[in-house]
């Protein structure tokens, strides 16, 4: 390269460190790629193999998100670590059948059907967590809200997939618990791949880590089957029955009455939906309690909004309350919206999300890459930079998303990348935020969250998805207006 460079042919960005100094710095990973990135915009890690770039510059990041989007896909690598638990979904693959399966799936989450059937899952969703959370406010237990946000967000992105109650919440469903364990097991399994540069021998000869990976998937792909080929059973037996209706309205019958009916392409769809859906809602929300906890001013402002907007000085119960959380009225909640927003600037659920550049390629800024490098843009660290935010850009604001109305404004997706952007933005979108603020409007309706010990902090563990290292423990305060019962 600098025998290239010297003939002046390329330029490279600037060398950051090497990938040995990912290793060293692991447990505070995001936070030392963080201090890189305010030294270069974007800079080079140094491995055995190839070099990777990361870019906190929104001109770079628009580029290989929607520019030059051809060029910078999951590739190959990325498919052969993933396509066991994920198949060919969304997630794994590029090209002409990531066109077609994001023009299928782009459909069926912009149809009102899906819109109005999640709605319900999620209120019905939150009765049960507020449920569980009044008893450990009235026995003055703390709790670990980040577990109960994970089981009640695989709760209702199942239903909304399959149409089953997983029950993880209240744990009746024996099946569905198995299914859940397998599934988390199976996700980590599949990210250790990731750093055992062993692991394909491992799968040949079905020994350590990959046999246990084997048997969880089983475990996953005999629950859904079984689920698939019941519900197509019925689906066929009945077409016209009318008490069937309300089950058409999850995703998986959808497809069984409109579309594929290949029982593998199903499965592949739907999983991947599931680990599209689960954590990353969880921990946002997580990270949105201790944010509220650690900001109390903002925990008033946002209960405040959402008492006026529902107007619901004296409520009888969760679930008539949770009825009142209407789409209108969701959309008044600029505040909330904002500290949600907010929270996902600093503590996005993916914190770095690289791709294979395909071919050489020059970025807007001048630099180069080559083929078979992987290129990441940095949500973590670009939501830290004071050339995007100014010099407050670490401090937890919500009234920077709000315009001088009080309404919520957007900032450009090449700015704030939590949800990537171009044309492969979270599809998921909508449908988080709305979970988000239906399960924060009712929790925060009923009760004031505290850290379980004053000045408690807390860190992320580093991993795919940023999640609150060792769970977030919290205890809640009913309201003193109202009655949670
Ligand atoms: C706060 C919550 C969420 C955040 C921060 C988030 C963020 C992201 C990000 C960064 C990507 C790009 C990942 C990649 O490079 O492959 C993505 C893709 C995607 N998300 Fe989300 N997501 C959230 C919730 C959801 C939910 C609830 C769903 C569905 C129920 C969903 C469905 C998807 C799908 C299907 C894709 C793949 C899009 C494609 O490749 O065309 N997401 N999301």
């Amino acid at each position: 390269r600098k025998l290239q460079q010297k003939q002046g042919k390329k330029t490279y960005h600037p060398i950051g460190g090497t990938v040995f100094h990912q290793l060293v710095n692991f447990n505070r990973l995001h936070d030392y790629m963080t201090d890189l990135a305010g030294k270069h915009k974007t800079y080079r890690l140094i491995g055995p193999f190839r070099s990777e770039v990361y870019t906190s510059d929104p001109a770079n990041v628009e580029y290989m998100l929607k520019t030059n989007f051809e060029n910078y896909g999951k590739g190959w690598y990325n498919y052969s670590i993933l396509k066991d638990l994920l198949g060919d979904g969304i997630f794994t693959v590029d090209g002409e059948k990531w066109r077609e399966q994001r023009k299928v799936s782009s459909y069926e989450f912009s149809t009102r059907v899906l819109r109005d059937f999640s709605s319900v899952i999620f209120r019905d969703n939150v009765v049960k967590l507020t449920r569980i959370v009044s008893e450990a406010a009235i026995s003055n237990e703390p709790m670990d809200i980040q577990d109960l946000f994970m089981k009640a967000t695989l709760d209702s992105i199942f239903r909304v997939a399959f149409g089953v109650d997983l029950d993880t919440m209240c744990g009746s469903n024996e099946e569905g618990a198995k299914f859940s364990n397998a599934f988390d097991d199976a996700s980590a399994l599949t990210l250790w791949r990731y750093v055992d540069i062993l692991w394909k021998i491992k799968r040949t000869f079905g020994i350590g880590s990959e046999a246990k990976l084997k048997k969880t998937l089983r475990v996953i792909d005999e629950f859904v089957y079984k689920l698939i080929s019941s519900k197509s059973e019925k689906m066929h037996e009945s077409p016209d029955d009318s008490t069937l209706q309300l089950k058409k309205e999850d995703i998986l019958s959808r497809f069984l009455q409109f579309q594929e009916t290949d029982p593998k392409y199903l499965r592949d769809i739907i999983l991947n939906f599931i680990i599209a859906g689960k954590d990353t809602t969880a921990t946002t929300i997580s990270w949105f309690i201790y944010m509220l906890c650690k900001h109390p001013l903002v925990q008033d402002k946002v209960a405040k909004e959402i008492k006026d907007v529902t107007d619901s000085k004296e409520v009888v119960s969760i679930s008539e309350f949770a009825a009142s959380v209407s789409e209108e009225n969701l959309e008044k909640m600029h505040y909330l919206h904002a500290a949600l927003t907010e929270t996902l600037r600093l503590y996005p659920a993916v914190p770095v999300d690289a791709k294979v550049c395909l071919s050489d390629d020059t970025m807007p800024d001048g630099y180069s890459v080559n083929k078979g490098d992987m290129v990441a843009y940095q949500p973590y660290a670009m939501g830290r930079m004071r050339f995007i935010w100014g010099d407050d850009a670490e401090d937890f604001r919500p009234e920077r998303w709000i315009d001088e109305n009080g309404c919520f404004q957007q900032e450009s997706p090449y700015k704030f990348t939590a949800f990537q952007a171009g044309p492969r933005i979270c599809l998921g979108k909508e449908f988080a935020y709305r979970q988000m603020k239906i399960f924060s409007a009712v929790l925060l309706r009923f009760f004031v969250f505290k850290l379980s010990h004053e000045g408690q902090t807390v860190k992320y563990r580093t991993m795919i998805n940023l999640h609150i290292d060792g769970g977030l423990s919290v205890r809640a305060f009913h309201r003193s207006d109202m009655k949670s019962t």
